[in-house]
């Protein structure tokens, strides 16, 4: 992929060459993780630093310098995180969840709990500032203006008031003997690394079960990925992202992020994310996208739907924040149907009013509750040749289907481009 300049949609990634349905794009690492929620119960059944399950029969690894680190995680009411193992609790200890981020993370329920998720994040940030100056300028460098002034101010007031309450954060000294500077608390430096955090997050979700629960799938992490952060939105994507948060192989890179074409891309052309589910309704795509990310979506898609009546639309998108692909980047899961009536659907099938009718045919996930995307195996080598694979994956509940066994399938339609930006 390029990176390239793109008027009206900033940088941009493009296909450098043709790409192969199913070919890996891109695996990126965060710079940043943080938790979700500060829910006892939640946050103690998944590790604090590599954020995979707990084991619940095995005995948990506490903090030793939370607040109420002896006590149940369910009759306080400050979470105490949990390790899965010495290795992890180390890693933590040293970095992510340093002692300054435990007292801070101590003092975070005394805010109104809408406000959580955000502080979670500026005491992550904030230390990230002292244990990695370069990836907390890399942060700084990602797309997201500092808002002018709006109904946000009273929040962003409130989040920086309990910012400056914290103590500040040493940086590391840059000699062994200089005295270390602390990191500066200002206000404008906490609106813009809130700006960074709404434009650039992607979720990592709650692992996907059947049953009705999982309607309300919710982020168990959020995580800034310094290059998956190039990508634009398209609300037909070309290109879709996998995480495998709950992978047991004891790999160190559970929390990265894969991006895969979800068919041939031409070189050239404009690879992009779905910013959440593909299966919203317009009015709601629209506007999460003008709250959460300032743009009007003008995709192919939405051209053909904005004529559509929305008598049947389903309500907003929930407030789980961005990026399905559930970028806060997330992948939230409510069941939002397209909003076509069926009268509009039976007019829709005698005519080329529906361009993306073949996406949701080959693409989204029939399971049922799941609604995620579907792109094809990586192609494997046969003597030098990529060879197409015919298995989709699911990037929610990651069930394996074969090409021949979905409906109505046309594995090379002659209009595909249709599909790209
Ligand atoms: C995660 S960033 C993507 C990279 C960004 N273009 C940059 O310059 O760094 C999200 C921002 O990109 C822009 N963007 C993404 N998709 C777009 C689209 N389809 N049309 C216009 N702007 C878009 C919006 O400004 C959005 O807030």
């Amino acid at each position: 992929m390029d990176l390239a300049e793109i008027p009206g949609r900033g940088r941009s990634l493009v296909a450098s060459q043709h790409i192969r349905a199913g070919q890996i794009l891109l695996q990126d690492s965060p710079i940043l993780l943080y938790p979700s929620t500060l829910s006892p119960s939640i946050s103690s059944s998944y590790c604090s630093n590599c954020f995979r399950n707990l084991d619940p029969s095995s005995s948990l690894l506490p903090c030793p310098t939370c607040p109420n680190n002896q006590t149940t995680t369910t009759t306080c009411n400050v979470a105490v995180s949990f390790f899965c193992g010495p290795t992890c609790r180390s890693s933590a200890l040293a970095s992510s969840h340093s002692p300054w981020v435990c007292r801070s993370l101590a003092l975070i329920p005394s805010l109104p709990h809408h406000l959580h998720a955000q502080a979670l994040f500026l005491v992550s940030a904030y230390n990230l500032a002292s244990i990695s100056p370069p990836f907390f300028s890399l942060l700084l460098s990602l797309h997201g203006d500092t808002p002018s002034s709006s109904s946000s101010d009273f929040m962003l007031s409130t989040l920086h008031s309990f910012v400056s309450s914290l103590s500040p954060r040493p940086l590391a000294p840059s000699t062994p003997s200089g005295a270390a500077p602390t990191v500066v608390f200002s206000a404008a430096l906490t609106a813009a690394l809130l700006a960074k955090d709404k434009h650039n997050a992607f979720g990592l979700m709650e692992p996907f079960s059947e049953g009705a629960a999982n309607s309300h799938r919710s982020v168990r992490a959020y995580g800034i990925y310094p290059t998956a952060s190039f990508f634009n939105h398209d609300c037909l994507p070309n290109a879709c992202r996998f995480d495998y948060i709950n992978t047991r192989d004891g790999s160190s890179n559970n929390t990265d992020i894969i991006v895969r074409a979800i068919h041939d891309i031409e070189q050239g052309r404009e690879i992009c994310l779905s910013y959440f589910p593909v299966n919203w309704g317009y009015a709601d795509r629209q506007k999460r996208l003008l709250e959460d990310y300032g743009f009007a979506c003008d995709c192919d898609r939405c051209q053909v739907e904005r004529n559509w009546r929305h008598d049947d639309e389903v309500g907003g998108g929930d407030d789980e924040g961005m990026m399905e692909e559930d970028t806060k980047h997330h992948h939230d899961n409510n069941d939002k149907g397209m909003e076509v009536t069926e009268e509009e659907e039976e007019e829709d099938n005698d005519n080329d009013d529906f361009p993306h009718a073949y996406f949701f045919v080959r693409y989204v996930c029939q399971r049922d509750n799941c609604g995620g995307t579907l792109a094809p195996l990586p192609p494997s080598d046969d003597n030098g040749m990529p060879a197409a694979s015919n298995t989709l994956e699911c990037n929610v509940c990651g069930q394996l289907s074969k090409e021949e066994d979905r409906c109505g399938d046309d594995p090379h339609p002659e209009d595909e481009n249709m599909l790209d930006k």
